[in-house]
């Protein structure tokens, strides 16, 4: 579903993303794990389009989609949820979810999301009223997983969902993902939380300095010595 080869990227004269190359499969969980500053976010900004590519080619569904302006990769079925989940604070929470549905192709069918969202996150309708602001983390990550939901997303890029949550929601998220993929969804998922991020996932990336140092399946990455000794505390 979406493949990207040699991608750099900068910023001014600084480079951090050195010919990176990955693949996400169509129905599958794929995962960034590396420490802070390995460039994680900056690859979920290229694929989004926030960040320009320096170098590279980024294809969506056989589409080169390099150029190609945020708003219309948003169109072409790609949905980035945030590092920090950047909800609106002032606005309700079902202001935040019909934000979610601007984009052309999601526009027509918003309500049948809308009703779609609320079903998976019974506590969103509970609380649509409510300022978002004043939800706790874990609600503010499910208000900004639904809301991009809302732009009916086939391509889901979740950048570390489970920063700063209790491990409670930390496991209610990883459940989240998981029927998500159940029901259909693709994700490419950056995360620190390496253990259960490894296996959940189909396939992974570990990313050093701006560069793929090892990639496999899931289980393959979580038995290597170098993650376990880097990653796992082992
Ligand atoms: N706006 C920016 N301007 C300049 N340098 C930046 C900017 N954003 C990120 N960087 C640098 O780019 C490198 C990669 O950062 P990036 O945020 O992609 O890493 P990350 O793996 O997502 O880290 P973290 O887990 O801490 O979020 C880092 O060295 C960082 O300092």
């Amino acid at each position: 579903m979406l493949s990207v080869t040699g991608l750099r990227a900068a910023y001014g004269p600084v480079q951090v993303l050195f010919d990176v190359d990955f693949d996400v499969a169509a129905g599958s969980v794929t995962t960034l794990i590396g420490a802070n500053g390995a460039g994680k976010t900056t690859i979920m900004k290229s694929v989004a389009g926030l960040v320009s590519a320096t170098g590279g080619t980024i294809r969506f569904e056989g589409r080169d989609i390099t150029r190609t302006a945020s708003h219309d990769r948003v169109d072409a079925g790609l949905c980035l949820i945030p590092e920090g989940r950047l909800v609106f604070p002032g606005m309700t929470v079902e202001q935040n979810l019909r934000l979610g549905a601007i984009a052309p192709r999601a526009r027509a069918g918003h309500s049948g999301m809308l009703q779609e969202v609320f079903r998976r996150f019974p506590r969103l309708e509970e609380r649509r009223a409510q300022q978002a602001g004043l939800m706790s983390g874990g609600e503010q990550q499910m208000l900004a997983l639904g809301r991009g939901l809302m732009a009916r997303p086939r391509l889901i890029l979740m950048d570390e969902p489970t920063l700063g949550l209790a491990p409670v929601m930390v496991k209610q998220v990883f459940e989240t993902i998981e029927e998500l993929r159940t029901a259909g969804f693709t994700i490419l998922l950056a995360e620190q939380n390496a253990r259960v991020a490894l296996e959940l996932a189909d396939r992974a990336y570990l990313l050093e300095n701006g560069r793929v140092a090892l990639s496999g399946p899931g289980s393959d990455l979580l038995g290597s010595p170098e993650v376990r000794r880097a990653y796992l505390g082992m």
